[in-house]
């Protein structure tokens, strides 16, 4: 999966660390994040006057270099700082600057333009409430409200606010992505992420979800080779009229649905048939679970066979242990409440409970909210860049799971085939617009896919 890598702030630090060890100085970074956060300034706020507040920390420190190549560039720039410096970096760009610095505090002035370089990586705790009360008015005055590398207040690694944050419309962030910034409720809060190049090594399984790289069909291939999904209906047939349509406009060749009696409506493309035999070698994928109900024994017959499986909705509170799962070629896509019923309350970020989640079931796990992770059981995770909230009505998880199914019936391994349903599931959002019901979403599809 392709995408902009993620790290903690703890492998950030490792991965600062190797560069200054390798004969790097730590100025030249904190040169190149200062840098790049004054050019993402210009480009994103045009040339308005332009108020920093610096922090005691390396987060300060890019503060004061972005306020000098500012300046350079003729830019009204003050500077605004909680007190000295107390790096050594940060005291080395302090004196770079040569424009005066103010006291951060009630009677600090307005500009069109506010950066917050108070805290980044290395927030430990809530700012002081008086702190907080400047920042938030500081921020209500000012037209582009820019983070350098996080929003302060903003936990790097867990995306939990330490205290109430301003909403800020563009985030400039170095080397690499934080977690917070794809974890609610911090990424509800940097805007637009902008990722600089400092020239760090970067090595790392966790990544935001980028444009899917889906394979070109096959000239010579036939509806088998295209892959055919084969779904379960249970109880409400809706809901696997919403896959299994998703699943035909994702490019499966052949979608096929057992169902005890005729589903109306389904489109003439989607075969509907009265048996469930689940050996058939063609099958690319078995999607059971949406609208399932209470039929237990749909899912037992999903897991007699050899093909591999996404287990949604009802399906996933059926499963009960998530052992039963290990062997299986199975990708799972619970929300929350799916989540803990089947999994528990795990500790970490949503990202690390998806991870063990992963480990647990031997399973690729989608974890699915505002902040959708997908993990898989060899470690990596796939971040979801934010999607448009009217994503949130019934049945689009329905729609997700068809998208998912088709992709992994197509080849794709079921990591990356969940990773590709995610990001076009979002685009499909934002293309059927915010009055979409699911079965728009699933109608957006086609165009979603033409944007890659
Ligand atoms: N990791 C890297 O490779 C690079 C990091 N850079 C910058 O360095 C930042 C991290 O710098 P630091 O580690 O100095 O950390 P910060 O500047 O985020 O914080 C500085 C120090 O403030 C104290 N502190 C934390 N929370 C506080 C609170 N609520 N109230 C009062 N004091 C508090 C802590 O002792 C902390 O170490 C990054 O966010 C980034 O902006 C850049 O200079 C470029 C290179
Ligand atoms: N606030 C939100 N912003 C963006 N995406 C959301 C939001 N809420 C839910 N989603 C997405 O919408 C889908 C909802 O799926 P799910 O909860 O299974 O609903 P349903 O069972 O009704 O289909 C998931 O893909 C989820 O990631
Ligand atoms: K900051």
């Amino acid at each position: 999966m392709s995408g902009r890598p993620i790290l903690t702030a703890e492998r950030m630090r490792a991965a600062e660390q190797a560069a200054i060890d390798a004969g790097m100085p730590v100025e030249t970074l904190m040169e190149r994040a200062g840098a790049a956060l004054a050019e993402a300034t210009v480009r994103f706020g045009a040339p308005l006057p332009v108020l920093i507040l610096c922090g005691p920390g390396n987060n300060g420190g890019d503060g004061y270099v972005a306020a000098r190549h500012l300046a350079d560039r003729g830019i009204r720039v003050r500077v605004a700082a909680l007190g000295d410096p107390k790096s050594d970096a940060a005291k080395w760009a302090r004196s770079k600057f040569n424009g005066e610095v103010e006291q951060l505090g009630a009677e600090t002035g307005r500009a069109p333009i506010l950066i917050d370089c108070l805290f980044g990586t290395g927030l430990k705790k809530a700012l002081q409430p008086d702190l907080v009360e400047q920042l938030l008015r500081l921020s209500t005055d000012a037209s582009v409200c820019i983070a350098c590398d996080l929003p302060s207040g903003a936990e790097s690694d867990s995306g939990e606010l330490l205290n109430d944050v301003p909403g800020f419309g563009l985030t400039v962030t170095f080397g690499a992505l934080k977690p917070a910034h794809r974890l609610m409720p911090a990424m509800n809060k940097c805007g637009r992420v902008v990722l600089a190049d400092i020239g760090l090594a970067i090595d790392t399984a966790w990544r935001e979800i980028g444009r899917p790289d889906l394979p070109p069909l096959d000239p010579a291939g036939h509806k088998y080779s295209r892959g055919l999904v084969h779904a379960l209906a249970g109880k409400m047939p809706g809901a696997i009229a919403l896959s299994t349509v998703a699943a035909a406009r994702s490019g499966a060749g052949y979608v096929r649905v057992s169902t005890s009696r005729a589903i109306d409506g389904l489109p003439s493309a989607i075969v509907q048939t009265d048996t469930a035999i689940l050996d058939d070698p063609r099958i690319g994928c078995i999607l059971v679970g949406p609208g399932m109900g209470e039929i237990p024994q749909l899912l037992t017959l999903a897991l007699t066979a050899r093909a591999p499986k996404v287990i949604d909705a009802d399906a996933i509170g059926q499963v009960g242990d998530a052992e039963r799962l290990r062997g299986q070629d199975a990708i799972l896509t619970p929300h929350s409440g799916e989540f803990v019923r089947l999994f528990g309350k795990l500790p970490g970020n949503k990202a690390e409970q998806a991870l063990e989640a992963a480990c647990r079931s031997g399973a690729v796990v989608v974890y699915k909210g505002p902040d959708t992770v997908v993990a898989s059981p060899d470690g990596r995770i796939g971040f979801a860049p934010p999607a448009p909230a009217w994503l949130a009505s019934a049945g689009t998880g329905d729609v997700l799971a068809g998208m998912i199914a088709a992709l992994r019936a197509r080849g794709l391994e079921a990591f990356e085939a969940a990773c590709a349903a995610v990001w076009l599931h979002g685009r499909a959002a934002e293309i059927a617009g915010p009055h979409m019901i699911a079965d728009d979403l699933a109608a957006a599809i086609p165009a979603a896919l033409d944007l890659r």
